[in-house]
């Protein structure tokens, strides 16, 4: 079972690596380690196994931060609306791609963090507001999914690790609050 001492911190290189595609048919490895990851993001959303496993609360998670290089990503956003608890979105992506992205730009109003860094990092984390992406399912269907408001935002961050970016390196350095005119800010 995946734990806080499994995630890999700043500073770690393979956080800043390209992560590698998987090959098909996926390997049982391959797909017990997105079964894992998944498990990851259920329990640290769980308040009673979060808090008995010590967990940050994640809403997604991407295979370099557990030192695996492999673009691999867990994703378990869940609803917004008190009437359908279904999840936003909720998936296992194997080498998700963006394949086009709204002009318009989107940021979370209270800015991001990262399970991978112990510490806050103020300010606008702006990406596209909506993403149409390709990846393989567990089963190794291919998926073609729209995504919008945090879904998008929340892939985006995890596509990111899959090429060693981290959310705070889209931050404005001089003025971390500033906003062009028209991007979407999500609260
Ligand atoms: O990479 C996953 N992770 O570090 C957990 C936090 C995910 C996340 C948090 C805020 C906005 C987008 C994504
Ligand atoms: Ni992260």
């Amino acid at each position: 079972m995946i734990t806080m001492d499994d995630i890999i911190r700043e500073g770690n290189p393979t956080l800043r690596e390209v992560a590698k595609e998987v090959p098909f048919p996926l390997s049982e490895a391959d797909i017990q380690l997105g079964k894992d990851m998944m498990e990851f993001l259920e329990n640290s959303q769980d308040p009673v196994k979060a808090e008995e496993l010590n967990l940050r609360g994640g809403v997604g998670l991407a295979a370099p931060q557990l030192d695996i290089s492999k673009r691999i990503t867990a994703v378990l956003v869940p609803s917004s609306d008190p009437e359908n608890p279904e999840p936003e979105f909720k998936d296992v992506l194997y080498n998700p791609k963006i394949l086009s992205h709204s002009v318009q730009e989107a940021c979370l109003g209270e800015g991001e963090g990262c399970l991978s860094v112990d510490r806050e990092v103020p300010g606008y984390v702006v990406r596209h507001a909506r993403i149409t992406i390709s990846y393989y399912d567990m089963q190794g269907k291919k998926q073609k999914v729209r995504l919008k408001n945090y879904a998008a935002i929340v892939v985006q961050h995890e596509i990111d690790h899959l090429n060693g970016v981290m959310f705070y390196d889209h931050i404005n350095e001089k003025n971390p609050f500033s906003l062009k005119e028209g991007i979407l800010v999500i609260d």
